[in-house]
């Protein structure tokens, strides 16, 4: 769901759509190259190594990024060559566009964005945004299905505000607190980007009576900060109640309590995007559907270890099936 979202956004196209060869293989290389990120590497411990690259880490991972270039390359040449022709069908604008579009001063930014700075950003926003937004889904119904009484109290409350057979819009998302305080209360626990993206210190400096030299990568842990009992209440309890609080901290990089998107200047770009898409994608599925476990499996057994890579999943992925739901509210009990 969410590499055709950006698939659409990038270049109007639905990548996994089964007769795009292309865009399956796109996916293949983009996830290939997510797992490579997220593997230990000794390297990282004892950078006399990076040379060596002993695992190949480095090495497999550049032959995914070119595969993937190679196939991106080739989606922006065919709209280059559409717009020099001037034969494009009316549609709206798409990211592709606007970064084909762009002109800048070339002074302190570039005049127009070369093919490969252009390959680059769009193979970072599938990267960045794919595995987040799915991380993110499957956490929310994992938490839900684990606690039926708010997996019924979130579904009561979307289906008092969208009618059985409409569709959950955006302009319904200010009638839902609830869900949005569940999407929270998920970015919490299981933030997609447990320690944000490796930062490095451009130069030696003193931080919280540590002295951090030059060049050192820094890893923020997220995931601890969320979990960290002097700010939270009962911090391992799934309790999305407590984003419903007056004044609660919020996301957008101000309250370094809850910083799931990061925060300053490298924080995510795609905030605004995600706040919408995150509550929308997840209402649709609770709105439409019931949802049952598999094989009787009650929800205190479920499993519900993490593991740990550059993004956050579950270790073992989460199984549940939807029953269309048809205007009768079906109550579960824990
Ligand atoms: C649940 C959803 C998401 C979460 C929690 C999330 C979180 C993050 C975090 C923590 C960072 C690094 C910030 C830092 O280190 O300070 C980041 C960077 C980034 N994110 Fe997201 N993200 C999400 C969705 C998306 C989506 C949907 C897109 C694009 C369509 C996206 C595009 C990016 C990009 C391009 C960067 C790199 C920015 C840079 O290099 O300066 N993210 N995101």
């Amino acid at each position: 769901m969410a590499f055709n979202l950006i698939g659409n956004l990038m270049f109007s196209k639905d990548l996994l759509d089964p007769k795009s060869e292309r865009g399956a293989e796109f996916f293949y290389h983009a996830g290939k190259v997510m797992e490579l990120a997220g593997r230990p590497n000794v390297a990282d411990f004892l950078p006399i190594l990076r040379w060596f690259d002993p695992q190949g880490i480095r090495r497999k991972t550049q032959f995914h990024v070119e595969r993937a270039f190679a196939i991106a390359g080739g989606f922006i040449k065919e709209r280059m060559e559409t717009m020099a022709k001037g034969s494009g069908e009316a549609k709206s604008k798409d990211f592709l566009d606007v970064l084909l579009e762009f002109r800048g001063d070339g002074v302190e930014e570039p005049s127009r964005f070369s093919s490969r700075t252009i390959n680059v950003i769009v193979f970072e926003m599938f990267t960045a945004g794919t595995d987040t937004t799915t991380s993110t889904l499957e956490w929310a119904m994992a938490e839900l299905l684990h606690t039926p009484r708010i997996l019924n109290k979130v579904q009561a409350e979307l289906r008092s505000v969208v009618k059985p057979g409409s569709k959950l819009e955006e302009k319904d998302m200010e009638n839902l607190p609830y869900l949005i305080a569940v999407i929270k209360e998920t970015l919490r626990l299981h933030p997609p980007l447990p320690f944000l993206v490796p930062h490095m210190a451009m130069n030696s400096c003193k931080m919280l009576g540590y002295c951090i030299p030059k060049e050192t990568q820094v890893l923020v842990n997220v995931w601890a900060i969320g979990r960290d009992p002097k700010t939270w209440k009962d911090p391992l309890v799934f309790m999305p109640e407590r984003f419903l609080e007056p004044n609660m901290v919020d996301y957008k990089g101000h309250h370094f309590e809850f910083i799931p998107f990061g925060s300053g200047r490298r924080m995510c770009p795609a905030v605004p995007l995600a706040s919408r898409v995150l509550p929308l994608a997840l209402g649709s599925l609770l709105h439409s559907f019931n949802w049952v476990l598999p094989d009787g499996l009650n929800p205190k057994e479920m499993d519900m270890t993490e593991r740990m890579g550059i993004t956050l999943r579950k270790s073992v992925p989460l199984r549940a099936m939807p029953v269309p739901y048809k205007g009768i509210q079906t109550q579960v009990f824990a």
